[in-house]
């Protein structure tokens, strides 16, 4: 099955939206909630930011994770060796954030934290029973209160011909995340790995919302929701002159979820985060 895109108002939405999550982990959601001027804003105003020197002021915290991820200490996804090429700023409601930039940020960490909620409830409804008396509390109870969500703003520089070889914008990775709400960016590029091995696009309609499935989600329903792997390629032509900025919401349980008989949400995410290299 290919990534449907479901309109959210649609009367069979709930139905379609998480059969489309079950067989691709993925799914695209038009007609949504989330204001397109307040992403393109965000868009916006954070390429200024990312092209100003006062991203230097915000140099992330090994110890929390907030704040500034330049190009020179981005993630490495698991299996790969090349950093991805990309800078990032980790948002948290308790964490550091550029004063001019911190309404709207906030703005959309609300609604979109809302929203995952709501559609939480939908992948717990259409769950099988047997799989579903395995959640240890509701799913959209796993996030609520969480201090762990975490809203990434990220710019994909323009190529300069000179990236080492091999190192691409996102590599292949699966989110480690329960869920992750992913507006389209300005730019195309995301692509995930079908059940059949081949890479293929996932629809990107400007104002459209991308969701997908993470490890964590996976973990705890055994698999019947996959969390997908998928990747940012490197523009070719003139679409390697321009940055790319994307605006991931990673929707985290607290940190005491049990996730299954083998993990907490918080051990979980430990070990996900030594293995990419950014916490020690
Ligand atoms: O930039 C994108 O479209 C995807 C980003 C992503 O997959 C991630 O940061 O985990
Ligand atoms: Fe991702």
């Amino acid at each position: 099955m290919e990534v449907q895109v479901v309109d959210y108002r649609a009367p069979d939405a709930a139905e379609r939206f998480t059969r489309s999550l079950h067989e691709t982990g993925f799914g695209v959601l038009k007609n949504h909630p989330i204001p397109q001027d307040l992403v393109e804003r965000i868009y916006a105003t954070w390429l200024d930011f990312f092209n100003s020197e006062q991203k230097h002021d915000f140099a992330f915290s090994k110890e929390k994770q907030d704040g500034y991820f330049s190009t020179a200490i981005s993630e490495t996804a698991k299996g790969f060796t090349q950093k991805d090429i990309k800078e990032y700023f980790h948002i948290y409601p308790w964490g550091r954030i550029p004063e001019q930039l911190k309404a709207d940020a906030m703005d959309y960490y609300q609604r979109a934290n809302a929203l995952a909620q709501e559609l939480l409830g939908w992948v717990e409804r259409y769950t099988p029973p047997e799989i579903a008396k395995n959640y240890r509390e509701p799913l959209s109870n796993m996030i609520k209160d969480s201090t762990g969500t975490l809203l990434r703003v990220l710019r994909y520089p323009p190529l300069t011909g000179n990236e080492p070889a091999g190192a691409v914008r996102a590599a292949a990775h699966g989110d480690i995340n329960l869920l992750t709400i992913l507006p389209a960016a300005n730019e195309p590029g995301l692509q995930i790995k079908g059940t059949d091995n081949q890479w293929r696009d996932v629809p990107c309609d400007f104002g459209t919302l991308a969701i997908n499935i993470g490890d964590m989600l996976q973990e705890a329903s055994q698999g019947y929701y996959p969390s997908t792997l998928h990747q940012v390629l490197n523009p070719v032509g003139e679409g390697a002159k321009r940055s790319r900025v994307s605006l991931p919401l990673f929707l985290h349980p607290r940190n005491d979820v049990v996730l299954s008989d083998r993990y907490t949400a918080g051990a979980y995410l430990e070990e996900r985060l030594r293995e990419l290299g950014v916490k020690s």
